[in-house]
This record gives C-alpha cells, sequence and structure tokens, in this order.
C-alpha cells in the first residue's frame, strides 16, 4: 500500500545537508514497521516526506497507487485528511480549538457533525481522556493529554496509513500500554503503520525494525534494537 522508492533529501541549513538518501521501503496493509536512529537523523523529516508534508528531492512515493508528490497540494492535503493519521511529535493541536474541536476537525466539512462528535468521543474514550476534557482547550493539557488527543484527531479518519512520531513520548506505562494496544488493534483490522520511537518497547511491537543513521536506512533484528538505541541515546 505505500512503496518509498530511492527518496533523497537534503535541507538549506547554512549549505545543503543531505539527510538521507537511497531510502527504499514497502509497507503492505496490516504491517506495523518501527524506525529508530539518533537525534537529527531525519526521521521527522522522512515521516513528513511520506506524507507529502515536505517534498523529497529524488525518488517516488507511491500510496495506493497515487504518486504523493506528483498530487496538487490541494489533492495532497485531501489524501492526508482522508487516508492517513498523522501523530505528530509536537501534537499540533489547535490553540483555540477545544478537545472534541480539535479530534473532529480534520472532517468537519464532510460529514455530519452529531456523526463525528459521537466518534470522537468513542476515540476519546478509547485514549483515555474523559467528558470532562471535552470543552478544554490544549493549554489546559499535560503533555501526556495532549498526545492521546492527537492519536485521537489522528484517528478520526479511519485512516489506511497511519503514522506515529513518538507516538507515546511523553506518556506513562498504563497510558501507553493503551496507545499500544489500540494501534495493535487497527493493524489486525488491516491499518498500515509506521511508528517512529526512542523507545525498545514500542519498536519492538514492529514486524520490521530499521534504522535511520548515516543517512541510510536498514533493517535492524529485533535482537539488536536494545544496542542501537543504547548506541543512539
Ligand atoms: N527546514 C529545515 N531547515 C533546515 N534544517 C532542517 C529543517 N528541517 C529539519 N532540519 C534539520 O534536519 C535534521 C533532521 O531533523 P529531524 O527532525 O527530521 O530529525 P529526527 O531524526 O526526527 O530527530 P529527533 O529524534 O530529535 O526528533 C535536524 O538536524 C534538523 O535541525
Amino acid at each position: 500500500m505505500l512503496t518509498l522508492t530511492n527518496i533523497k533529501k537534503s535541507v538549506s541549513q547554512h549549505t545543503d545537508v543531505v539527510l538521507f538518501r537511497n531510502i527504499s521501503l514497502q509497507l503492505r496493509v496490516g504491517e506495523w514497521v518501527s524506525i529508530v536512529g539518533p537525534s537529527g537523523a531525519g526521521k521527522t523529516t522522512l515521516l513528513n516526506c511520506i506524507a507529502g508534508i515536505q517534498g523529497g528531492d529524488q525518488g517516488s512515493i507511491e500510496l495506493d497507487g497515487m504518486e504523493i508528490h506528483q498530487l496538487t497540494n490541494d489533492e495532497r492535503s485531501n489524501v492526508r485528511r482522508l487516508h492517513i493519521g498523522f501523530v505528530f511529535q509536537d501534537f499540533k493541536l489547535l490553540p483555540y480549538y477545544s478537545v472534541l474541536e480539535n479530534v473532529i476537525l480534520p472532517l468537519a466539512r464532510d460529514k455530519k457533525k452529531e456523526q463525528l462528535t459521537a466518534k470522537a468521543k468513542s476515540l476519546l474514550e478509547q485514549v483515555g481522556i474523559g467528558e470532562g476534557y471535552y470543552h478544554r482547550l490544549p493549554s489546559a493539557l499535560s503533555g501526556g493529554e495532549k498526545q492521546r488527543v492527537a492519536i485521537a484527531r489522528a484517528l478520526i479518519n479511519d485512516p489506511k496509513l497511519i503514522i506515529c512520531d513518538e507516538p507515546t513520548g511523553n506518556l506513562d506505562n498504563d497510558n501507553k500500554g493503551q496507545v499500544l494496544h489500540i494501534l495493535h488493534t487497527l493493524k489486525q483490522k488491516e491499518h498500515a503503520i509506521i511508528v517512529v520511537t526512542h523507545d525498545e518497547e514500542v519498536a519492538r511491537e514492529g514486524d520490521r525494525i530499521y534504522e535511520l543513521k548515516n543517512h541510510s536506512l536498514n533493517e535492524v533484528g529485533v535482537k539488536d534494537v536494545r544496542d542501537k538505541l543504547e548506541e543512539n541515546s
């Protein structure tokens, strides 16, 4: 369902710096891929390229037969809104909208409000965010609460592809367990999942684990993950 072929990406600092090159990866329906790697290696940038938030310099990214970077901006944002769930490392909740509104917003112009509100409430319940939080603004939430609201928002469109950037970074063990359980259930329901993480337990949930380091993406054996994470910390 997702095929990356020879992706290259540079960023401009003082001069152009190649973050990664020759990145190829296939993700099938019902698969979970974990990506680890040192801070600054380009993991978030790679996820942004996959979701069409940032452009790549070379290569192709195909999602369900669509070449993401050949779509117009509007088409790309529609693909993101309708088919991709993105859990951002920094949550990206809209500050002047309530918890419930943040979860509903991606589909606000596509579906009836009552239907969306019911789904949003059910997703919030699954991530342990109760009724008392529905009308709070993000500024009145803890980091872990924001992360769980961001996860609920990412799932409102029942996405084929779920992209998570450090989805458990701010969570205690109970909440981390809940989020892993949700992702597992989605995987069983044939969603495809990519998770960037610095957490060994989360990384090990992947069917395959890759390390992004020194500009390239390489598969890592399950038994080597702890060493890789320790090397990178
Ligand atoms: N628009 C940009 N312009 C210049 N440099 C950038 C830009 N975006 C990212 N970078 C740099 O590219 C590098 C990779 O950033 P990225 O956030 O993708 O890394 P990461 O592997 O996700 O790191 P972390 O694990 O700390 O989140 C960093 O050094 C960052 O400063």
